[in-house]
């Protein structure tokens, strides 16, 4: 399957969920081609790439449907990043503005240090993603890479430590 038929399944919903957002709707693509989309997301990176990792964080809650399908599918650790007031103590939270809003993450501080890949489905400012590689370097993780389904480029220039995120679908810039 090529990564353009794959992406004639995310649709674009114009103004949605606020004026001027062109929002893309990963239903069609979750309903119809999972599978094809998790083995694409798993070829993002070389099996030597994948030696390094111990475990995959999800980021909630679209994060978790890909995070934890990678988890599954290369038999890694699983970890989460969550909305505030989720995970029991002891955590670690950090602050961040989205694309339509502001909000807080959170990550449990109770687990060792791992080497982690962080996976969210849409990368828009970078808010998020930032937020979660800020959350695992205060759990003492080991960032490896970043990895997100879509890049909405022009919103955003993100790099972490000067690496760009791994993405499968890319819209301007
Ligand atoms: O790059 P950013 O501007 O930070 O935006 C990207 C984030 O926005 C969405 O999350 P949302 O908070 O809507 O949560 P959801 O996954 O629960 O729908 C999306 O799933 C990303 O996590
Ligand atoms: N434009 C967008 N479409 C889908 N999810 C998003 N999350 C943040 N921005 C988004």
């Amino acid at each position: 399957m090529s990564i353009a038929t794959l992406e004639s399944y995310i649709r674009c919903v114009p103004d949605f969920p606020k004026q001027g957002i062109l929002f893309r709707d990963i239903t069609p693509l979750l309903n119809q081609q999972l599978p094809a989309t998790i083995d694409a997301l798993a070829n993002l990176l070389t099996d030597e790439e994948w030696s390094t990792i111990d475990a995959i964080v999800g980021i909630e809650s679209r994060g978790f449907i890909f995070a934890s399908a990678l988890a599954y599918a290369k038999n890694k650790g699983f970890l989460v990043v969550r909305k505030p007031n989720k995970l029991p103590p002891p955590v670690h939270q950090v602050s961040y503005d989205l694309e339509y809003g502001q909000d807080r993450l959170e990550i449990s501080s109770q687990f060792q240090p791992q080497r982690v890949l962080i996976v969210d489905d849409v990368l828009a400012t970078g808010g998020t993603l930032n937020a979660a590689c800020q959350l695992c370097s205060l759990a003492g993780h080991d960032i490896q890479q970043t990895m997100t389904l879509i890049n909405l480029a022009d919103l955003n220039q993100f790099l972490w430590q000067g690496r760009k995120p791994r993405t499968l679908f890319s819209y301007g810039a």
